[in-house]
């Protein structure tokens, strides 16, 4: 019997001996397999995260307050994939008087760059299904943020319209993604236009926010994550006092347009859409044109 036992110990020592060895060479040789990791990590982190915010957070109950703690959780993650942020105009930002940002949406790693610049007292407004991802969702409900069911118009245009009115009671701004959808591709998608209506509705302005594309250090279709670096550029707000709805589209039009020039002149002038962003003004050029990849990856090893 000892025999056995010995045996089976020195099999389950081989087996552990040859997937720490594996596992490395297949991180470091699969381009595939490194995305792989690197992204169920990556939500595996920010669940495990969850857990420890929510107890700090249910102490007050579900309240705006909590996307402090929240905010300052998840802003070292960045560190952990070597991704540089760098942020310009967050003066922009310095109202009193609430408003609606809209922003970009390329990926979950949005994220990120989300944290980097999140005003205080400010919510994401979200799909339902986000509600229900286990510890995220439980934390995203303390955190107060705003969810609409994108499958029924009329639910969630009446969510905008309550969030209208809580911003002007309770002093609260929102942060909408206007797309509508996470968009890989660089560039944008159509604006949908309910932040528009909100911010006509409340009276507030829009502060449009453009972050570069990720493309040189993360494709989803490629299964490509390196590390790298993203600009973040916060827009002068636009006002939106005296409007009444009938002046949503042409918002809507004025503000898309803005980012778009945002995103193909800005950025020294580099662009912030990558290569093959469905907008071709002045995209980086050459391999190391665009906002190359850099930093120190825990990742690597
Ligand atoms: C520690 C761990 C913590 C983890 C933290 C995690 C943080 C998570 C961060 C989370 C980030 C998560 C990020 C995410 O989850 S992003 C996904 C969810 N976000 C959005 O979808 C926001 C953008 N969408 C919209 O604005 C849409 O318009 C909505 C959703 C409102 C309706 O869309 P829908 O497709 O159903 O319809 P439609 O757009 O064709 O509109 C129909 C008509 O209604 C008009 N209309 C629209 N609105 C209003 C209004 N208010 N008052 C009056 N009218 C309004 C509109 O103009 C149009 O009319 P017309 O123009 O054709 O005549
Ligand atoms: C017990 C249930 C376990 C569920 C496990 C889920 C694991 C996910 C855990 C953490 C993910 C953290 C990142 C969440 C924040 C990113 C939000 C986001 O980017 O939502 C996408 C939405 O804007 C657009 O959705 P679609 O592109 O239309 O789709």
């Amino acid at each position: 019997q000892t025999i056995w036992w010995g045996n089976w110990l020195s099999l389950v020592q081989w087996a552990l001996a040859l997937l720490l060895l594996v596992v490395p060479v297949l991180y470091e040789c699969s381009r595939t397999f490194k995305y792989f990791c690197k992204m169920a990590f990556y939500n595996g982190w920010i669940l495990m995260l969850a857990v420890l915010a929510i107890p700090l957070c249910a102490l007050r109950g579900r309240s705006v307050e909590n996307m402090k703690i929240i905010r300052s959780m998840l802003h070292h993650v960045k560190h952990l994939y070597g991704i540089r942020i760098e942020v310009r105009g967050l003066e922009n930002f310095n109202l009193a008087e609430p408003y609606v940002v809209v922003s970009n949406h390329q990926s979950s790693l949005d994220l990120l760059g989300m944290m980097e610049v999140l005003p205080d007292r400010c919510v994401p407004i979200a799909k339902k299904e986000l509600m229900y991802m286990g510890t995220v969702g439980l934390a995203c409900w303390l955190g107060g943020i705003i969810f609409i069911n994108r499958k029924k118009t009329d639910d969630a245009i009446g969510v905008m319209s309550e969030t209208a009115r809580t911003m002007l009671r309770d002093n609260v701004r929102v942060w909408v993604f206007p797309e509508g959808t996470r968009n890989h591709n660089g560039s944008m998608l159509p604006f949908k236009r309910g932040a528009f209506h909100l911010a006509v509705q409340a009276q507030v302005p829009v502060i449009p926010i453009v972050m570069s594309s990720y493309r040189d250090f993360y494709s989803k279709k490629e299964r490509r994550f390196t590390t790298g670096r993203c600009l973040i550029q916060v827009l002068a707000p636009m006002p939106t006092q005296g409007l009444g709805p009938e002046a949503v589209p042409a918002l809507t039009d004025r503000v898309r347009q803005a980012m778009l020039d945002e995103g193909s002149s800005g950025g020294d002038g580099r662009g912030f859409w990558g290569r093959e962003g469905d907008y071709s003004g002045v995209a980086g050029e050459g391999g190391d044109g665009g906002l190359a990849g850099e930093g120190g990856d825990q990742f690597a090893g």
